[in-house]
Protein backbone atom coordinates (compact mmCIF):
# COMPACT_ATOMS: atom_id res chain seq x y z
CA UNK A 1 0.00 0.00 0.00
CA UNK A 2 2.67 2.37 0.86
CA UNK A 3 4.63 1.09 -2.49
CA UNK A 4 1.81 2.03 -4.20
CA UNK A 5 1.66 5.86 -3.53
CA UNK A 6 5.25 6.10 -3.69
CA UNK A 7 5.52 4.84 -6.94
CA UNK A 8 2.21 7.40 -7.67
CA UNK A 9 3.51 10.22 -6.64
CA UNK A 10 6.21 12.40 -8.78
CA UNK A 11 8.77 12.25 -6.09
CA UNK A 12 11.63 14.13 -7.94
CA UNK A 13 9.71 17.34 -8.24
CA UNK A 14 8.04 16.82 -4.80
CA UNK A 15 10.37 14.93 -2.69
CA UNK A 16 7.83 14.54 0.03
CA UNK A 17 9.75 11.76 1.24
CA UNK A 18 12.89 13.03 2.11
CA UNK A 19 11.60 16.15 5.04
CA UNK A 20 15.46 16.87 5.59
CA UNK A 21 16.41 17.37 2.39
CA UNK A 22 17.01 21.21 0.78
CA UNK A 23 14.27 20.72 -1.56
CA UNK A 24 11.70 19.61 0.91
CA UNK A 25 11.73 22.82 2.64
CA UNK A 26 11.66 24.83 -0.84
CA UNK A 27 8.80 23.21 -1.79
CA UNK A 28 7.14 23.73 1.75
CA UNK A 29 8.10 27.30 1.84
CA UNK A 30 6.73 27.26 -1.69
CA UNK A 31 3.19 25.81 -0.91
CA UNK A 32 3.28 27.79 2.29
CA UNK A 33 4.12 31.35 0.16
CA UNK A 34 0.76 30.34 -2.47
CA UNK A 35 -1.63 30.06 0.82
CA UNK A 36 -0.20 32.93 2.41
CA UNK A 37 -0.57 35.33 -0.99
CA UNK A 38 -4.18 33.67 -2.13
CA UNK A 39 -4.81 30.56 0.28
CA UNK A 40 -4.86 28.30 -2.25
CA UNK A 41 -1.71 26.76 -3.42
CA UNK A 42 -1.81 23.92 -6.40
CA UNK A 43 0.54 21.26 -7.30
CA UNK A 44 0.26 20.26 -10.77
CA UNK A 45 0.71 16.41 -11.63
CA UNK A 46 1.58 16.01 -8.30
CA UNK A 47 0.51 12.02 -9.36
CA UNK A 48 2.21 10.72 -12.38
CA UNK A 49 -0.32 10.40 -15.44
CA UNK A 50 0.07 6.26 -15.13
CA UNK A 51 -0.90 7.14 -12.01
CA UNK A 52 -3.55 9.44 -12.66
CA UNK A 53 -4.94 6.98 -15.78
CA UNK A 54 -5.09 4.31 -12.52
CA UNK A 55 -7.01 6.67 -10.17
CA UNK A 56 -9.76 7.61 -13.07
CA UNK A 57 -10.49 3.89 -13.77
CA UNK A 58 -10.92 3.01 -9.68
CA UNK A 59 -13.10 6.03 -9.72
CA UNK A 60 -15.24 5.24 -12.89
CA UNK A 61 -15.39 1.65 -11.57
CA UNK A 62 -17.31 2.53 -7.91
CA UNK A 63 -19.17 6.14 -9.59
CA UNK A 64 -22.46 3.73 -9.40
CA UNK A 65 -22.26 3.94 -5.24
CA UNK A 66 -22.13 7.89 -5.40
CA UNK A 67 -25.28 9.42 -3.36
CA UNK A 68 -26.78 12.31 -4.81
CA UNK A 69 -28.53 15.32 -2.59
CA UNK A 70 -30.07 17.92 -4.30
CA UNK A 71 -30.44 21.91 -1.94
CA UNK A 72 -30.89 25.12 -2.58
CA UNK A 73 -28.20 26.73 -0.28
CA UNK A 74 -26.25 30.55 0.47
CA UNK A 75 -22.75 31.12 0.81
CA UNK A 76 -22.63 30.03 4.33
CA UNK A 77 -25.14 26.99 4.21
CA UNK A 78 -27.64 28.54 6.69
CA UNK A 79 -31.50 29.14 6.65
CA UNK A 80 -33.19 31.87 4.99
CA UNK A 81 -33.24 35.16 7.43
CA UNK A 82 -36.28 37.07 5.83
CA UNK A 83 -35.40 39.72 8.57
CA UNK A 84 -32.32 40.75 5.95
CA UNK A 85 -33.21 42.49 2.62
CA UNK A 86 -33.59 41.00 -0.44
CA UNK A 87 -30.37 41.76 -1.90
CA UNK A 88 -28.02 40.59 1.12
CA UNK A 89 -25.40 38.07 0.72
CA UNK A 90 -27.32 35.71 3.14
CA UNK A 91 -30.08 35.32 1.29
CA UNK A 92 -28.75 34.63 -1.90
CA UNK A 93 -29.90 30.93 -2.75
CA UNK A 94 -28.91 28.87 -5.40
CA UNK A 95 -29.34 25.01 -6.17
CA UNK A 96 -26.75 22.59 -5.64
CA UNK A 97 -26.77 19.44 -7.01
CA UNK A 98 -24.29 16.69 -4.75
CA UNK A 99 -22.96 13.44 -5.64
CA UNK A 100 -20.62 12.24 -3.24
CA UNK A 101 -18.85 8.48 -3.52
CA UNK A 102 -18.97 7.91 0.10
CA UNK A 103 -15.73 6.34 1.46
CA UNK A 104 -16.11 3.01 2.05
CA UNK A 105 -15.63 2.45 -1.85
CA UNK A 106 -12.31 3.43 -1.68
CA UNK A 107 -10.71 0.00 0.30
CA UNK A 108 -7.42 -1.63 1.37
CA UNK A 109 -6.83 -2.08 -2.73
CA UNK A 110 -7.78 1.64 -3.66
CA UNK A 111 -4.57 3.73 -4.21
CA UNK A 112 -6.84 6.90 -3.64
CA UNK A 113 -6.60 5.36 0.03
CA UNK A 114 -2.82 4.87 -0.41
CA UNK A 115 -1.93 8.05 -0.95
CA UNK A 116 -4.23 9.32 2.05
CA UNK A 117 -2.86 7.14 3.62
CA UNK A 118 0.94 7.49 3.02
CA UNK A 119 2.50 9.04 6.29
CA UNK A 120 4.64 11.38 4.37
CA UNK A 121 1.87 12.73 2.51
CA UNK A 122 -0.13 13.52 5.92
CA UNK A 123 3.01 14.80 7.52
CA UNK A 124 3.60 16.82 3.98
CA UNK A 125 0.27 18.38 4.42
CA UNK A 126 0.02 19.13 8.05
CA UNK A 127 2.99 21.08 7.87
CA UNK A 128 2.32 22.87 4.55
CA UNK A 129 -0.77 23.92 6.86
CA UNK A 130 1.30 25.08 9.93
CA UNK A 131 -0.35 22.25 11.90
CA UNK A 132 1.49 20.82 15.10
CA UNK A 133 1.25 16.62 15.37
CA UNK A 134 -1.19 16.95 18.52
CA UNK A 135 -3.54 19.29 16.35
CA UNK A 136 -3.59 17.38 12.89
CA UNK A 137 -5.13 13.68 12.53
CA UNK A 138 -6.71 12.10 10.08
CA UNK A 139 -10.56 12.09 10.01
CA UNK A 140 -12.11 9.36 11.97
CA UNK A 141 -14.77 8.63 9.48
CA UNK A 142 -15.23 5.53 7.01
CA UNK A 143 -17.72 7.34 5.22
CA UNK A 144 -16.17 10.19 4.92
CA UNK A 145 -12.15 10.48 5.34
CA UNK A 146 -11.34 9.74 1.62
CA UNK A 147 -13.91 10.92 -0.71
CA UNK A 148 -14.71 11.63 -4.91
CA UNK A 149 -16.96 14.60 -5.32
CA UNK A 150 -18.50 13.79 -8.36
CA UNK A 151 -19.94 16.74 -10.39
CA UNK A 152 -22.11 15.30 -13.69
CA UNK A 153 -22.88 17.03 -16.48
CA UNK A 154 -25.32 20.14 -15.77
CA UNK A 155 -24.32 20.29 -12.31
CA UNK A 156 -21.72 22.28 -10.65
CA UNK A 157 -21.62 23.95 -6.99
CA UNK A 158 -22.61 27.42 -6.02
CA UNK A 159 -21.12 29.80 -4.67
CA UNK A 160 -19.83 29.74 -0.68
CA UNK A 161 -17.26 29.51 1.87
CA UNK A 162 -16.03 26.35 3.52
CA UNK A 163 -16.97 25.17 6.99
CA UNK A 164 -14.19 23.89 7.58
CA UNK A 165 -10.73 25.62 7.26
CA UNK A 166 -8.96 24.03 4.35
CA UNK A 167 -9.77 21.45 1.84
CA UNK A 168 -7.26 18.94 -0.01
CA UNK A 169 -8.28 17.79 -3.59
CA UNK A 170 -6.98 15.76 -5.65
CA UNK A 171 -7.71 16.40 -9.59
CA UNK A 172 -8.64 12.93 -11.13
CA UNK A 173 -11.23 13.78 -14.33
CA UNK A 174 -11.89 17.46 -15.53
CA UNK A 175 -15.15 16.36 -17.20
CA UNK A 176 -15.15 17.55 -20.89
CA UNK A 177 -16.18 21.37 -20.24
CA UNK A 178 -17.27 23.82 -17.54
CA UNK A 179 -16.54 22.49 -13.91
CA UNK A 180 -13.60 25.60 -13.42
CA UNK A 181 -12.56 26.14 -10.06
CA UNK A 182 -13.45 30.09 -9.51
CA UNK A 183 -12.42 31.65 -6.25
CA UNK A 184 -11.91 35.32 -4.70
CA UNK A 185 -8.74 35.00 -2.51
CA UNK A 186 -9.52 36.04 1.05
CA UNK A 187 -12.66 38.04 0.35
CA UNK A 188 -13.78 37.68 4.24
CA UNK A 189 -11.40 37.38 7.30
CA UNK A 190 -11.78 36.87 10.90
CA UNK A 191 -12.47 39.91 11.40
CA UNK A 192 -15.36 40.65 9.08
CA UNK A 193 -17.57 39.18 6.44
CA UNK A 194 -17.19 41.74 3.89
CA UNK A 195 -20.76 41.49 2.84
CA UNK A 196 -20.15 44.24 0.10
CA UNK A 197 -17.84 42.75 -1.83
CA UNK A 198 -19.53 39.00 -1.65
CA UNK A 199 -22.67 40.26 -2.88
CA UNK A 200 -20.40 42.11 -6.22
CA UNK A 201 -19.07 38.48 -6.66
CA UNK A 202 -22.21 37.10 -6.49
CA UNK A 203 -23.83 39.86 -8.98
CA UNK A 204 -21.41 38.86 -11.37
CA UNK A 205 -18.26 41.01 -10.61
CA UNK A 206 -15.41 38.50 -11.31
CA UNK A 207 -12.94 41.36 -11.34
CA UNK A 208 -10.76 39.96 -8.26
CA UNK A 209 -11.83 36.18 -9.27
CA UNK A 210 -9.25 33.79 -10.25
CA UNK A 211 -9.90 30.69 -12.23
CA UNK A 212 -8.23 27.28 -12.33
CA UNK A 213 -9.14 23.38 -13.97
CA UNK A 214 -7.77 20.74 -11.80
CA UNK A 215 -5.96 18.34 -14.10
CA UNK A 216 -5.41 14.91 -13.83
CA UNK A 217 -3.45 14.41 -10.85
CA UNK A 218 -2.85 17.84 -9.77
CA UNK A 219 -2.92 18.38 -6.01
CA UNK A 220 -4.39 21.46 -4.23
CA UNK A 221 -4.58 23.08 -1.18
CA UNK A 222 -7.25 25.63 -0.04
CA UNK A 223 -7.95 28.11 2.25
CA UNK A 224 -11.58 27.49 1.76
CA UNK A 225 -13.39 28.95 4.76
CA UNK A 226 -12.09 32.62 3.96
CA UNK A 227 -12.06 32.18 0.10
CA UNK A 228 -15.57 32.55 -1.54
CA UNK A 229 -15.36 29.68 -4.39
CA UNK A 230 -17.75 27.45 -6.54
CA UNK A 231 -17.21 24.94 -9.15
CA UNK A 232 -19.19 26.15 -12.92
CA UNK A 233 -21.12 23.64 -14.21
CA UNK A 234 -19.68 20.75 -16.19
CA UNK A 235 -20.72 20.66 -19.73
CA UNK A 236 -19.86 17.56 -22.52
CA UNK A 237 -20.96 13.97 -21.11
CA UNK A 238 -18.41 13.10 -18.98
CA UNK A 239 -18.52 13.58 -14.99
CA UNK A 240 -16.14 15.88 -13.04
CA UNK A 241 -13.83 13.55 -10.47
CA UNK A 242 -12.41 15.38 -7.73
CA UNK A 243 -10.42 13.11 -5.01
CA UNK A 244 -11.25 15.11 -0.64
CA UNK A 245 -9.05 14.22 1.68
CA UNK A 246 -10.28 15.02 4.94
CA UNK A 247 -8.78 16.07 8.23
CA UNK A 248 -9.39 17.50 11.55
CA UNK A 249 -7.63 19.17 14.60
CA UNK A 250 -8.93 16.32 17.06
CA UNK A 251 -8.09 12.75 17.06
CA UNK A 252 -11.55 10.24 16.46
CA UNK A 253 -13.73 13.36 14.64
CA UNK A 254 -16.31 11.88 12.35
CA UNK A 255 -19.42 13.52 11.20
CA UNK A 256 -22.66 13.94 13.12
CA UNK A 257 -25.53 11.73 12.22
CA UNK A 258 -27.69 14.35 10.52
CA UNK A 259 -25.24 15.55 8.24
CA UNK A 260 -23.78 12.37 7.08
CA UNK A 261 -27.40 10.87 6.66
CA UNK A 262 -27.72 14.37 4.48
CA UNK A 263 -24.41 13.69 2.58
CA UNK A 264 -24.51 10.03 2.27
CA UNK A 265 -27.83 8.82 2.58
CA UNK A 266 -26.72 6.55 5.61
CA UNK A 267 -25.30 6.37 8.92
CA UNK A 268 -22.55 3.55 10.17
CA UNK A 269 -22.61 2.17 13.63
CA UNK A 270 -19.49 4.57 14.66
CA UNK A 271 -21.24 7.75 13.79
CA UNK A 272 -23.90 6.29 16.04
CA UNK A 273 -21.91 5.56 18.83
CA UNK A 274 -19.83 8.42 18.78
CA UNK A 275 -22.93 11.02 18.75
CA UNK A 276 -24.56 8.55 21.78
CA UNK A 277 -20.95 9.30 23.50
CA UNK A 278 -21.18 13.00 22.85
CA UNK A 279 -25.25 13.23 23.79
CA UNK A 280 -24.71 10.61 26.80
CA UNK A 281 -28.00 8.66 25.70
CA UNK A 282 -29.26 7.69 22.96
CA UNK A 283 -33.01 8.29 22.71
CA UNK A 284 -34.88 9.78 19.73
CA UNK A 285 -34.68 13.86 20.34
O1 LIG B 1 -14.75 20.13 -6.32
C1 LIG B 1 -13.99 21.05 -5.99
O2 LIG B 1 -13.00 21.38 -6.66
C2 LIG B 1 -14.23 21.81 -4.71
C3 LIG B 1 -15.51 21.45 -4.08
C4 LIG B 1 -15.78 22.32 -2.91
O3 LIG B 1 -15.70 23.51 -2.96
C5 LIG B 1 -16.20 21.71 -1.65
O4 LIG B 1 -16.34 20.47 -1.58
O5 LIG B 1 -16.41 22.46 -0.67
FE1 LIG C 1 -15.88 24.38 -0.98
Amino acid sequence: MVERAAAAIDLERFPIHESQSQSYLALLAEVRQQLKETGCARLKSFVNSAAARALQDEVSGVAGQAYRSYNKVNPYFTADDPTLPASHPRRHFERRSNAFIPADSFGANSLLRAIYEWQPFTDFIRLALGESEDSFFQYDDPLADVIVNAVDPGDGFPWHFDTNTYTVTLGIQPGEGGGTFQYHPKLRSKSGENYDRVAAVLGGDLSGVRSLTLGPGDLQIFLGRYSLHRVTAVTGTTSRYVGIFSYANEPQMCGRVERTRQLYGRVLDIHLQREALLRGDTLHD
